[in-house]
C-alpha cells in the first residue's frame, strides 16, 4: 500500500484543504496521512475564522508520519505562517520524498490563508526542495512577482519558479477568462513543456479545485505513475470532479471525488506542445 502526507488547513466544509485531500486519496486507493497546519470554520459561503496550530505542534505531527512510514509522497497546501513553512522544510529537507507544493493564499471568497511575509518562505525554503508546484495565474503572479496577461507571461513566470530550484511547474488556467477551455501548463526543469486542454464547465461549484487536483497529483505520484502521466490522470481527476459537481450548500459548492472512478474513461484532456 502506498502511504502519501497532506500538509495542510482543514475545511470544516469539507470540500478543500485536508479533507479534500483525504477524500482524493480514498478514491485513488493511497493510504492518506495527514499533518494540520490550521483549522479554518468554513463553509461554501466562505471561512469565517482560521485558528493556526502551534509550529512545534505541526513539527509533532511531521516528524511522528516519518518516524514511522515509508511516506511515497508528500503535497502541502493551506500553510499560513513563515514559521510552519520554515519548520516542515527543514524536516522535510532531511528526507527524500516527492514534494508537490499547492501555494495555497487565499479562499474563493477572498479571505487570506498565508500571512502576507510567509509569500518569501515560501520562494526561499520550500521550492527548492519541491518536484512540482502548481499556481493558480494570481499565486503565480505573487511568487514570481510579475503580471500575467498572456502565455508568453505564463512562460516568463514558470521560468522564474524553475530559477528557484522546483523540478516542474504547473500553472493552472481556473482563473483564466477562457469561455470554452481550462488549459494548464507544465514546464520542466530541462525545458519540456506542454499544455492540457479539457473543456470549462460553466458551473459555481469550484470549492477546493486546487486542493482536489494538487492531492491526485500526489497519489499519482505516490503510486509511482511517471511525472507526465500523473499530471494528465489528475487533469482528468479534477476535470471529471467539476464535471459532476456537487450542489451541496448555498455558494461555491464542493467537486465530486467519487467521480473519477465511476467515469475516468470518458474524460478528455488534449496536450498540445507549448
Ligand atoms: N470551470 C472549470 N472547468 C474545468 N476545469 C476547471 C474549471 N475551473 C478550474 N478548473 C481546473 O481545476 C484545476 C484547479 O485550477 P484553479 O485555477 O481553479 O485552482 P485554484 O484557484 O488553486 O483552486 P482553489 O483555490 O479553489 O482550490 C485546474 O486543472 C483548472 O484547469
Ligand atoms: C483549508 C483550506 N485550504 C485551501 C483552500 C483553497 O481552496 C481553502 N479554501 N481552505
Amino acid at each position: 500500500m502506498h502511504i502519501v502526507t497532506t500538509i495542510a488547513g482543514s475545511d470544516s466544509g469539507g470540500g478543500a484543504g485536508i479533507q479534500a485531500d483525504l477524500k482524493t486519496f480514498q478514491e485513488l486507493k493511497v493510504f492518506g496521512t495527514s499533518v494540520i497546519t490550521a483549522l479554518t470554520a468554513q463553509n461554501t459561503l466562505g471561512v469565517s475564522d482560521v485558528l493556526p496550530i502551534e509550529v512545534s505542534f505541526v513539527e509533532k505531527q511531521l516528524k511522528a508520519l516519518i518516524e514511522d512510514f515509508s511516506i511515497s509522497a508528500v503535497k502541502t497546501g493551506m500553510l499560513f505562517s513563515s514559521e510552519i513553512i520554515q519548520s516542515i522544510a527543514h524536516i522535510l529537507s532531511e528526507v527524500n520524498i516527492p514534494l508537490i507544493v499547492d501555494p495555497v493564499m487565499i479562499a474563493k471568497g477572498g479571505e487570506s490563508l498565508l500571512q502576507q511575509e510567509a509569500i518569501d518562505a515560501i520562494r526561499s525554503y520550500l521550492l527548492p526542495l519541491a518536484t512540482i508546484v502548481t499556481p493558480n495565474i494570481p499565486e503565480a503572479e505573487t511568487l514570481a512577482g510579475k503580471k500575467i496577461n498572456s502565455l508568453a507571461d505564463i512562460k516568463e513566470a514558470a521560468h522564474v519558479l524553475l530559477q528557484m530550484g522546483v523540478q516542474c511547474v504547473i500553472i493552472k488556467g481556473g482563473h483564466l477568462a477562457d469561455q470554452y477551455y481550462a488549459i494548464d501548463y507544465v514546464f520542466f526543469q530541462d525545458g519540456r513543456s506542454f499544455s492540457m486542454q479539457s473543456s470549462r464547465i460553466a458551473t459555481k461549484n469550484t470549492h477546493g479545485t486546487g486542493c482536489t487536483f494538487s492531492a491526485a497529483l500526489t497519489a499519482f505520484l505516490g503510486r509511482g505513475l511517471p511525472i507526465e502521466e500523473a499530471i494528465e490522470e489528475a487533469k482528468k481527476f479534477i476535470q471529471l470532479a467539476i464535471t459532476h459537481d456537487l450542489s451541496i450548500g448555498n455558494g461555491h459548492g464542493p467537486t465530486n471525488h467519487f467521480a473519477y472512478q465511476n467515469y475516468k474513461d470518458s474524460c478528455e484532456v488534449i496536450i498540445h506542445e507549448t
